[in-house]
């Protein structure tokens, strides 16, 4: 069993339980009722690479990486540090968060949210949207291509963003045929859960130039993000390098200074 086959199989019995505890009716008039979603395209279409700050307290790969008593207290210091995204894990088992989490941030910034979790089911779609998401990811190597159809259009319907995460071409080219729109590339091997930097260097270049790519994992400072943008990113997202920074609010504005330097390359638009 791979690590993320490992995850999924948690993440079906919780929303198991969920759904006994919460039924889908009552899930989906909350999802209705929320406040609309925010714009994350447009967000991430700004000039500039986009920073996405994510609230992660624990991993597989890293075990605990920090004490995060408060997310809104870290939120607001990725807000004020120009964040264009703020990402929420809330996958309960391996990396300590919840949907609770996710309600708290999306109360406490004004921009738009994303839900990072396994998502395997329409329940947890609208389960997300009940609690404020803007965008959800969507993990093509979990998910057989009907699912991510299924799934991307429902994310769709709610008004949110889906975030399509691939580690290969093969899952680049099946996100394409999904109709993706925003495309993450995570540079984290999902069975060895090992980081090559290269590739989003590989995978880039086969995506189309009106498709957001956004670069996941392995960002610790300014000279990733350089690389990222001369690749093509469009945003990265970044979990350890910010929750281990002494300064959060600095270490995003690092970055987002990094991001906007004229001298940064945008090849893609
Ligand atoms: O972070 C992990 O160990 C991990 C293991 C298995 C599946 C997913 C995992 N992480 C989720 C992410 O995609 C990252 O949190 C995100 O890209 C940020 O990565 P980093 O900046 O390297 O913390």
């Amino acid at each position: 069993m791979t690590v993320l086959d490992d995850i999924v199989a948690g993440v079906r019995e919780d929303v198991a339980a969920r759904e006994v505890a919460t039924p889908l009716a009552e899930v989906k008039a909350a999802a209705r009722d929320a406040r609309p979603a925010r714009d994350a395209l447009a967000a991430l279409r700004e000039p500039g690479v986009g920073v996405i700050a994510e609230v992660k307290r624990r991993s597989p790969s890293k075990g605990a990486l920090a004490d995060i008593p408060d997310p809104t207290v870290l939120a607001r210091q990725y807000a004020a540090g120009g964040a264009r995204v703020i990402s929420v894990l809330t996958e309960r088992r391996r990396f300590g968060g919840s949907q609770a989490d996710l309600a708290a941030v999306r109360a406490a910034v004004d921009v738009p949210v994303l839900c990072k979790d396994f998502v395997v089911s329409s329940y947890q779609v609208h389960e997300a949207r009940a609690h404020g998401a803007d965008v959800v990811l969507l993990i093509v190597a979990a998910l057989e291509q009907n699912a991510l159809l299924g799934l991307l259009e429902r994310v769709e319907s709610l008004g949110m963003t889906a975030l399509v995460e691939v580690h290969t071409e093969a899952e680049a080219d099946r996100a394409l045929a999904a109709g993706a729109s925003v495309i993450g590339v995570n540079a984290r091997d999902l069975t060895t859960l090992e980081i090559d930097l290269g590739t989003f260097e590989r995978i880039a270049p086969g995506l189309p130039s009106e498709v957001v790519k956004v670069a996941e994992s392995g960002v610790r400072g300014p000279r990733e993000l350089i690389a990222y943008a001369a690749a093509g990113a469009d945003a990265v997202l970044v979990g350890e390098g910010l929750v281990t920074a002494g300064d959060p609010r600095q270490a995003v504005a690092d970055l987002v200074t990094a991001g906007s330097h004229p001298a940064v390359p945008r090849t893609t638009r």
